[in-house]
């Protein structure tokens, strides 16, 4: 068969697909994948290998981009056709893909998605990145580790700077805090850690929800139990869904340091009455479900309170399997709060917030985030919290908490309130990260208005 008629393998083209939907449309790569693998017809080892290429190639652009563009002879490249190149680069670099499949196919691909144009180019740029290893094109493009460590780190483990910054004064502020193990020396090991962390997809782990099922249940369908949490187990493999716990709503797919969060809320210690439990932020409702599910053991009632409407109707999803007048699903905002103050005993709120904690989860959340959105976050986390307090009756607790370690939307708020009410004291704050946890990088800070 000629070149120009070999048909275009169907993995390749479907993850083409995903890098446009996230460039042009901006989707999500993880909520695109499902729809494309199925108009596709893909499934097992294809599904797999769509996966690893959209979510990889995103993933690294940051360091696959300075590559493709040292082997440029033209600084200007179509977006369609970078797309393709980051899909080759990915394959010649990080995939086991033998060069001559990865650049013959990335050349059919591009014939079919942009023309005849580019594939010369294509051809030519992935031949000279094939020339040498991952390691020596580091250490080509990315800027000296001796004289620019948070520049050489960013661009070898592709995270924008900023972000980069920003983790490395979170890591260095657990140090201060006696939390830390890693970057006192300065040699950004355990900032390296990080990182490299963040560039490696999560373990699937589930939640047994109490009175719903219990980890031996999840343990039979092949996982084995977390650490931290009783209620945790990670699955060796697989297709969740397929779990029937997980299917009946009896179990979900929940990150563990998730899990640790809602544990902080519910078990904190309290005086008095523990009947009235709020998760102030629930959407998707992962916590509010276990959340629920331990509330309904107790005998209180959890109000799982979300702004967006569409994520209301998740939450309500995430709580079906548990016991009728359980859990109260309420749509609002939450800065405007709908119930009389100290109606509750606990209280979490799960803050929205940059989410950099949880970036090996979304490959492309890290390009998108920007540092001004650190401004408006931080005002909605100090409205949300003051909120929380205000709904707590004295003596009650409440948990901030995010998915980021950032010092502005964690401890910086957790403090700000602290000096700014003389109402509430701190009992416990904890920040678990990737690297040394193996959870998403999740705060939490517990705290006690006053009685
Ligand atoms: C970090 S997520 C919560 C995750 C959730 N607790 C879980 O475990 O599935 C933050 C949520 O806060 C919601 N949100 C944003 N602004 C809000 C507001 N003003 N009031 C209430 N919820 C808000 C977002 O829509 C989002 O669903």
């Amino acid at each position: 068969m000629s070149e120009r008629r070999r048909p275009v393998d169907r993995p390749r083209r479907a993850a083409l697909d995903v890098l446009t939907a996230v460039r042009t449309d901006e989707a999500y790569a993880n909520l695109v994948l499902p729809q494309v693998l199925r108009k596709h017809g893909l499934e097992g080892r294809d599904a797999a290998l769509t996966t690893e290429l959209a979510s990889g190639a995103i993933r690294m652009q940051g360091l696959y981009d300075p590559i493709i563009d040292a082997c440029l002879t033209k600084p200007r490249l179509q977006a369609g056709v970078r797309d393709v190149l980051r899909l080759g680069v990915h394959q010649l670099l990080s995939m086991r893909v033998p060069d001559h499949a990865a650049i013959s196919t990335s050349v059919d691909l591009v014939r079919a998605s942009v023309g005849q144009g580019p594939a010369g180019l294509v051809n030519a740029v992935l031949r000279k990145v094939s020339r040498r290893d991952l390691d020596d094109w580091v250490a080509e493009v990315a800027p000296d580790r001796t004289t620019d460590l948070l520049g050489h780190l960013a661009t070898a483990h592709s995270h924008p700077r900023w972000v980069v910054e920003l983790l490395a004064e979170a890591l260095a502020d657990g140090d201060r805090d006696g939390g830390g193990s890693g970057d006192r020396d300065g040699d950004g090991t355990e900032l390296e850690a990080l990182l490299a962390a963040d560039n490696a997809p999560p373990r699937v782990t589930l939640v047994a929800r109490p009175g719903l099922a219990d980890v031996e249940e999840l343990e039979a369908a092949g996982g084995t139990r977390t650490s931290l949490s009783p209620y945790g187990v990670v699955l060796a493999g697989g297709d969740p869904g397929g779990v029937p716990a997980v299917a009946e709503g009896r179990a979900g797919v929940q990150d563990e340091g998730s899990q640790v969060v809602a544990l902080a809320m519910a078990q904190a210690a309290l005086e008095g009455r523990d009947e009235r439990w709020l998760d102030l932020c629930a959407g998707p409702g992962g916590k509010a479900a276990l959340l629920g599910a331990l509330a309904a053991e107790r005998g209180a009632v959890l109000v799982a309170h979300e702004r967006q409407p569409h994520r209301a109707t998740l939450v309500a999803s995430a709580v079906r399997a548990l016991p009728a007048g359980s859990v109260h699903v309420l749509a609002g905002d939450g800065a405007r709060p709908a119930w009389v103050p100290g109606t509750f005993d606990r209280v979490l709120v799960d803050a929205p917030c940059t989410g950099l904690g949880a970036l090996r989860r979304r490959p492309e959340s890290r390009w998108r985030r920007a540092p001004r959105d650190l401004d408006v976050l931080v005002a909605l986390q100090q409205v949300l919290l003051d909120v929380a307090l205000e709904s707590v009756r004295p003596g009650g607790v409440v948990v901030y908490a995010t998915c980021s370690p950032v010092r502005a939307e964690t401890v910086e708020v957790v403090e700000g309130m602290l000096g700014r009410r003389g109402d509430t004291d701190e009992v416990d704050r904890f920040q678990l990260w990737p690297h040394r946890d193996g959870t998403d990088a999740m705060f939490a800070s517990t705290l006690r208005r006053r009685a």
